[in-house]
């Protein structure tokens, strides 16, 4: 496996897998269906539709009413036993099946990326991985953005970082609309067809007692072109307290973030207000 560090300014950097075992048949597949999926007529699509007590399912983050920025289909895939599957969309065909296997081969990725950061910290490699808890998740989120000229031209997907602490992203293989900040600036973030792009998430940067930095992004739609992109976020035990690992906590190295459990649960009421959640757990 290689790890390409894509560096956009001589200090920001986005990470970005290839030669990471999945064949570029395999990902052109995930792309296709997933697309293929958003093109199904909405009744169809409306029987997979998420509901105000399960967010697994089709949607968009927008009221009914208003031409939404993007629409997407959430689906839990770990653990196993937390799936909807009756939000796994039955047409097209394979569709879950296709689901599954990426599902196994990103949790193969995630195991040997989050060991990785523990190593170059010089900690036990499976520090992240045990601060993570027993029920660790795995949500895929996977994005359809209609062409620019279908929507608002002011909507531009708001800026975040996200929740999870780690985040493998598979882009779309022609449009590129991903956007890094870095000291008031944005950035394009470059196509390399096929590559997965691992996000640093919220948790990790809390874990990492803000070693690592959590990345804050934003998509802006093309004009003429929908865009399709795959966003599996991978997340501790939502029952598990996360905090700094105690490994990087010392004297000279006292904790910069707060120790809490259901973090994603608090993040949604900042974000909706335009604030960072990582802001509120900062010491
Ligand atoms: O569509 C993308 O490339 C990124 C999507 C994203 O940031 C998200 O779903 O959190
Ligand atoms: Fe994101």
């Amino acid at each position: 496996m290689m790890l390409c560090f894509y560096f956009l300014t001589y200090n920001i950097c986005v990470p970005q897998l290839v030669n990471h075992g999945m064949s570029i048949e395999f990902l052109g597949k995930i792309r296709d269906i997933s697309k293929q999926f958003f093109e199904l007529p909405l009744e169809e699509k409306e029987k997979y539709s998420k509901t105000s007590i399960n967010p697994d399912g089709y949607g968009t983050d927008y009221p009914k009413n208003t031409s939404p920025i993007s629409y997407r289909l959430f689906l839990k895939i770990y653990p196993e036993e937390e799936r909807s599957l009756d939000r796994w969309p039955k047409d097209p065909q394979n569709f879950g099946e296709l689901l599954n296997e990426y599902g196994m081969e990103v949790q193969k990725l995630h195991d040997f990326i989050a060991r990785a950061m523990a190593q170059s910290l010089n900690l036990e490699e499976d520090s992240f991985l045990n601060g993570y808890g027993v029920n660790s998740e795995m949500v895929l989120r996977i994005n359809y953005y209609p062409p620019f000229a279908d929507v608002d031209r002011a909507r531009v997907m708001t800026r975040h970082s996200d929740a999870s602490a780690l985040t493998f992203l598979l882009k779309d293989r022609e449009v590129e609309a991903l956007e890094v900040l870095n000291d008031g600036s944005w950035f394009k973030v470059p196509i390399i067809p096929h590559a997965i792009m691992v996000i640093i998430g919220d948790q990790i940067e809390i874990m990492s007692n803000g070693i690592f930095k959590s990345v804050e992004h934003r998509i802006r739609p093309n004009l003429e072109k929908g865009r399709i992109s795959l966003a599996m976020f991978c997340s501790p035990d939502l029952e598990k307290e996360v905090g700094p690992l105690k490994e990087l906590v010392t004297e000279d190295c006292p904790p910069l973030y707060k120790t809490m459990k259901r973090y994603k649960d608090s993040f949604e009421q900042y974000y909706i207000k335009g604030l960072r959640p990582i802001s509120a757990v900062k010491i």
